[in-house]
């Protein structure tokens, strides 16, 4: 949905919003848009005092909502979802309109958007940095166009890009460089909180964009992008980054090719390579082989895997190394347990039904995000920051976790639901586009996972993900153990796990840190209260995250591979699930049923007591 949006809140101020489009994006929109309307994005809201409000109100919950918005507490009209109007706007106003599948999200904004006409390249010189081409291959994709040309603008934007960039659009649609331009220009973004010279800065970025058409399965045209990419570069020393933004079945040919016929000469080449990597261990290790063969050494793949590029992710390691506090307790001795939940309250994305139905829950989100998160939680110290020895230490994570097997698991799969109002019918998993219409895909899973090393031994790492679920949350949850002896357990009743200290750290939406404690209330007497110490960026933080392929794609730059996955540490990952991947295909274990925005299955809450634990976000 952040897409969809991001099409809109260009360089503009929205004061109207219509969305259209399945109910089963309408929370996740509905929050997008409050949520950034609380940001300095909007340009209206640089201070936090001048917030534009949203209000979504469902007129029909399966085709339209009425959106009524206020700028600085002023009432605009109510948007209805034929017309849009525009309250007290501004002299200038424009109507813009993203479409993506079925969903459509309407805006009305102030600002004048036509770009000033687009000068020719003309100051792309190669200056005394190396020069740097980057080519998007797969540039016409969902991917290419709503994730990757919007973060290298953002990098551009920002200042993190070299002036002597060239940026790449490579596939096998006839476009002209004009025509890839335009195809990205709508979805560009500028932050608000530094948007000086914002038309200009995207007029100059899009002048290094070109496009060239080709196919990925001869060399041929990729020779022809490397001749253009050798004329931008004058000669001089050049670095290059290839964004393999294909579809899985092309990734070893278009590898090999560039290889072949478009390694810089004169500088490195970097290749980052985007999940799925692979089905199971053979099959990723046929493509991690395929990679090196083709002629690439592994510290020249980046292996993205965009969860780790969230800031929480980052800080959870910053949290723990950096902070006296936590480090000691990080152990056997005083976790009993530590949640890693990822639960949507979406379904599956448009145009993602058969790529969804053939990796199912498990590789989806457990295989690439995860047992990555899982990784950085539970390793130990590092020697240095440096990528490898994070690396080295997320191996033996992996290498000690040990095996799940089918009873250390709970499966689902989504059923069709009603509306919140009761009016309209909310489709379950099989009715879901390009899902095959008897697929025992599952949509969510429950696993109870065990590290085998002295630091974990005992300790259950529980893991719940899923699709069609009640809320949209990413987060870690420590629980720590009770208070041995507790002097207060009088006053705390029977239930001391309730009153036991736990650590949240939510990636998504809305990133916190916080510690559940325990407290005296005020007053005479001796009342305790649970309560947390908070850390809630929104309010201690001004200013808008970067997009977590914004910070990817510039530790490619920079050559920082801490937060990509190294092809051993893939290959374990690998090897912690593939059993398990067969077990449920060879049994052809049948999914339990649940109820779309519903809690998911019962079994988790039985799996979860087998382990005496609770799930933190039941
Ligand atoms: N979309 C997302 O959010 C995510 C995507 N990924 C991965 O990133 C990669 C790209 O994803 P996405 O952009 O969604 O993919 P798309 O299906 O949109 O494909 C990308 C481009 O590849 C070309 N293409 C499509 N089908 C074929 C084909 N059969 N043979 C050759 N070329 C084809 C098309 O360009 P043209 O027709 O112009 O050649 C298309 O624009 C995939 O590997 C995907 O798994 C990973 C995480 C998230
Ligand atoms: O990689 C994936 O991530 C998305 C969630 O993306 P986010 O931007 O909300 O973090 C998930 O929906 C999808 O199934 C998965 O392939």
């Amino acid at each position: 949905m952040a897409y969809a949006l991001s099409n809109i809140v260009t360089r503009s101020s929205i004061c109207a919003v219509e969305l259209s489009g399945p109910e089963v994006y309408r929370r996740h929109a509905e929050e997008t848009i409050v949520r950034r309307s609380q940001t300095p994005r909007f340009g209206l809201a640089k201070k936090k005092k001048q917030k534009l409000g949203c209000k979504l109100q469902a007129r029909n919950p399966r085709s339209s909502w009425d959106v009524s918005c206020s700028v600085n507490g002023g009432q605009t009209d109510t948007v209805g979802s034929r017309g849009l109007s525009c309250g007290s706007a501004p002299p200038t106003c424009y109507r813009s309109v993203s479409e993506r599948g079925d969903l459509r999200v309407a805006a009305v904004a102030v600002q004048d958007p036509i770009l000033s006409p687009r000068p020719n390249l003309d100051d792309v010189r190669p200056g005394t940095a190396p020069f740097l081409s980057i080519a998007v291959l797969g540039a016409t994709g969902d991917l290419a166009t709503t994730k990757i040309f919007p973060a290298l603008f953002a990098l551009y934007y920002s200042g993190h890009l070299p002036e002597n960039v060239a940026i790449f659009g490579y596939s096998r649609s006839s476009l002209s460089d004009e025509d890839l331009r335009n195809l990205i220009s709508e979805r560009l973004t500028c932050r608000v909180d530094h948007a000086e010279e914002c038309g200009d800065k995207t007029d100059k970025f899009l002048q290094r964009v070109f496009f060239q058409s080709g196919i990925y399965s001869t060399c041929e045209h990729m020779q022809t992008l490397d001749s253009r990419m050798l004329e931008l570069e004058g000669g001089g020393p050049a670095n290059r980054i290839f964004y393999l933004s294909v579809p899985k079945e092309c990734l070893l040919e278009v590898a090999s090719c560039l290889s072949r016929s478009a390694k810089s000469r004169t500088g490195w080449t970097r290749l980052i390579v985007e999940k799925p990597f692979g089905n199971d261990a053979e099959s990723s290790a046929t493509i991690t082989n395929g990679l090196y063969k083709a002629g690439f050494s592994e510290n020249q793949i980046f292996r993205i895997d965009h969860l780790l590029g969230k800031d929480l992710i980052e800080n959870l390691t910053v949290l723990r190394f950096s902070n006296l506090v936590f480090e000691p307790l990080w152990c056997r001795t005083y976790i009993k347990n530590v949640q890693f939940i990822y639960s949507e309250d979406w379904g599956i994305c448009p145009g993602k039904g058969r790529y969804f139905d053939e990796q199912g829950v498990i590789r989806d989100l457990v295989q690439s995000h995860l047992l990555q998160i899982i990784a950085l939680f539970a390793m130990e110290p590092p020697v240095s920051l440096d990528g490898e020895d994070i690396r080295n230490e997320k191996v033996k994570v992996l290498r000690s976790m040990r095996r799940p097997t089918f009873q250390d698991v709970v499966l689902g799969q989504y059923k069709a639901s009603v509306s919140k109002d009761g009016k309209s019918k909310v489709p379950g998993y099989l009715e879901e586009h390009d899902v095959r219409h008897d697929s025992r895909t599952p949509t969510f899973v429950a696993a109870i996972l065990y590290i085998d090393n002295s630091r974990w031994d005992g300790v259950p790492f529980l893991v719940k993900a899923g699709k069609g679920l009640i809320k949209h949350t990413v987060e870690i949850r420590i629980q720590f153990k009770q208070v041995p002896g507790n002097l207060y357990r009088e006053r705390f009743g029977s239930n001391l796990d309730a009153v036991a200290n736990e650590l949240v750290l939510r990636v998504q939406p809305d990133e916190a840190i916080y510690l559940k404690i325990n407290n005296k209330l005020p007053g005479l007497g001796l009342q305790l209260d649970s309560s947390e110490l908070n850390l809630l960026y929104r309010d201690k933080y001004e200013g808008e995250n970067p997009d977590s392929y914004e910070r990817l794609i510039l530790d490619v730059i920079d050559g920082d591979a801490h937060l990509f996955l190294r092809g051993d540490e893939l290959a374990q990952t690998w090897e912690i699930l593939t059993p398990l991947l067969e077990e449920i295909e060879n049994e052809k274990v049948a999914p339990e049923l649940y109820t779309y925005g519903g809690r998911g299955p019962i079994g988790a809450y039985y799996l979860g007591a087998q382990h005496n634990v609770k799930w933190a976000d039941d």
